[in-house]
């Protein structure tokens, strides 16, 4: 986190509560600004990662077949609102000449990439491309479902509503058998 401005956020944050009309002097919110700043260098720590990391040692194991980690919970902020929006990944892909990662590292992968403002097609793409450059695979099928405060909260407003966006490369993309194998384990519950 060592690039991240916590000052500037408090300032930002101190100018937000007087733009509307509160008092920032007040108990209650004496200590939010430094609260916030240090929630954001959190919530968007993933900008000084390198996902591509998690990828640096891999094992050779002899297995052909998928390898699918689903259910990864994320929450990540809405580029365009700043407001959270969370859900699931569903990864999975086809190691290639028996190269495979440790399982957490999927895992790790969805988080740091989360952990910016993001949009919720270019998780999935980052996710996707990531593994793609890293492992090699035959293929990659990343599946992200994510209900966005933005539409709920506010605007649109419907709770409840879901978006479910994916990602094929490899032969997932060409290969509508092992496509459609992948998506009945995801739904698998
Ligand atoms: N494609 C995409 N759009 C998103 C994502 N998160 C939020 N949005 C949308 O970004 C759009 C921004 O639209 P604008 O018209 O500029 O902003 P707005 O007036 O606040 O839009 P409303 O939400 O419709 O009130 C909205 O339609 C949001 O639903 C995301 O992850 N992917
Ligand atoms: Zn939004």
């Amino acid at each position: 986190m060592t690039n991240v401005d916590l000052n500037k956020i408090e300032q930002a944050v101190k100018m937000i509560l007087e733009a509307v009309g509160e008092d920032v002097n007040r108990e209650g919110l004496l200590d939010t600004p430094k609260r916030v700043s240090k929630m954001y260098a959190e919530m968007f720590s993933g900008l000084q990662m390198d996902p591509r990391e998690y990828f640096s040692t891999v094992f050779h194991e002899d297995h052909e077949e998928f390898v699918l980690v689903k259910d990864i919970g994320f929450h990540s902020m809405c580029e365009h609102h700043l407001v959270p929006f969370y859900g699931k990944a569903h990864v999975a892909y086809i190691p290639q000449d028996g190269k495979v990662a440790g399982l957490s590292k999927l895992g790790r992968c969805v988080e740091t990439v989360a952990r910016r403002p993001q949009l919720q097609e270019r998780i999935t793409s980052t996710v996707a491309d990531t593994i793609m450059e890293m492992l090699q695979p035959k293929g990659v099928y990343v599946v992200v479902e994510a209900e966005h405060m933005c539409m709920t909260m506010r605007g649109l407003k419907k709770p409840g509503a879901k978006t479910i966006t994916s990602v094929a490369r490899g032969v997932y993309e060409t290969d509508d058998v092992k496509r459609q194998e992948i998506i009945s384990f995801i739904q698998m519950s």
